[in-house]
């Protein structure tokens, strides 16, 4: 099976108005999009440019909080369990609207007001409910760690921790998104990783170190990569959550064998 690029429109094509991301995508042959929230338009019009652009909304994240305070997500704020909730029901919403498939839960930063293992444990009985939830949404709830040195203090700190979470609350609505990008700033050894967490990996991303460019542009081989992705039989979706070091379209060479681009 071919593998599936999605055009992730929080990072690619930002000189367009997000709105005007989604046909850029079409156009340059993605079949599917992602991105960090939809929250500040009506998903009703997010679904007309999804429809008319013949896209799949692949994924999107449940509110990350007030970014401007340094909140990077709540399902581990002690707390702040009824923001949680509000904002899971709140993105249950915009998914059975979009017809998504895949919601990304994110972890919150690390309170050193307080004790770890009470914070994991506020973390736990929330990604308990949200993997119940998404069962019965018929979705998948995904969990990503992401490395300290762009996100200092995420509370989800390694693919190890992940699968832990994800072995203890054993509901399979709860899921891994490996971000290839943070895999490598985190441990590396991206092949061996993908190997021991194929299992519970349900969605991947992509970028490239050191500078979190496009795939053909850094320390990773994204060549090799790909054919081993294809070798394993990955069927899941790719999200290029990369930052163009130019203009999205100049930056998609490496894509070629893999998009068909309309003009
Ligand atoms: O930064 C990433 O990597 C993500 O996948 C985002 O959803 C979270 O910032
Ligand atoms: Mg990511």
């Amino acid at each position: 099976m071919p593998l599936k690029f999605a055009a992730n429109l929080s990072f690619l094509y930002q000189d367009l108005p997000f709105l005007d991301r989604f046909s850029a995508a079409a156009q340059d042959g993605f079949t599917g999009v992602e991105y960090l929230s939809p929250y500040e338009f009506p998903s009703s019009e997010i679904r007309r440019r999804l429809d008319d652009n013949g896209l799949t909304q692949v994924l999107f994240n449940l509110s990350a909080g007030d970014a401007a305070k340094g909140e990077r997500g709540l399902a581990s704020l002690p707390g702040r369990e009824s923001d949680f909730a509000d904002s899971l029901e709140r993105a249950l919403e915009y998914a059975t609207d979009l017809d998504c498939k895949r919601l990304h839960v994110m972890a919150g930063i690390r309170d050193k007001s307080i004790d770890r293992d009470r914070q994991y444990a506020v973390y736990r009985g929330n990604l308990e409910i949200a993997a119940r939830a998404a069962q019965d949404a018929g979705i998948t709830a995904l969990i990503e760690p992401i490395n300290d040195k762009d996100m200092p203090g995420y509370f989800l700190e390694n693919c190890r921790m992940a699968a832990t979470l994800i072995a203890e609350i054993n509901n399979p609505h709860l899921q891994l998104q490996f971000d290839i990008y943070h895999v490598q700033r985190t441990d590396g050894d991206i092949i061996n990783q993908y190997l021991k967490f194929a299992p519970i990996i349900r969605h991947i991303q992509i970028a490239n170190p050191p500078h979190r460019f496009e795939p053909d542009n850094g320390e990773i081989n994204y060549p090799y990569i790909f054919e081993f992705l294809d070798g394993e039989g990955y069927a899941g979706w790719i999200g290029c959550e990369y930052k163009p070091s130019a203009g999205t379209r100049e930056t998609l060479g490496w894509a070629r064998a893999f998009l068909s681009a309309k003009s």
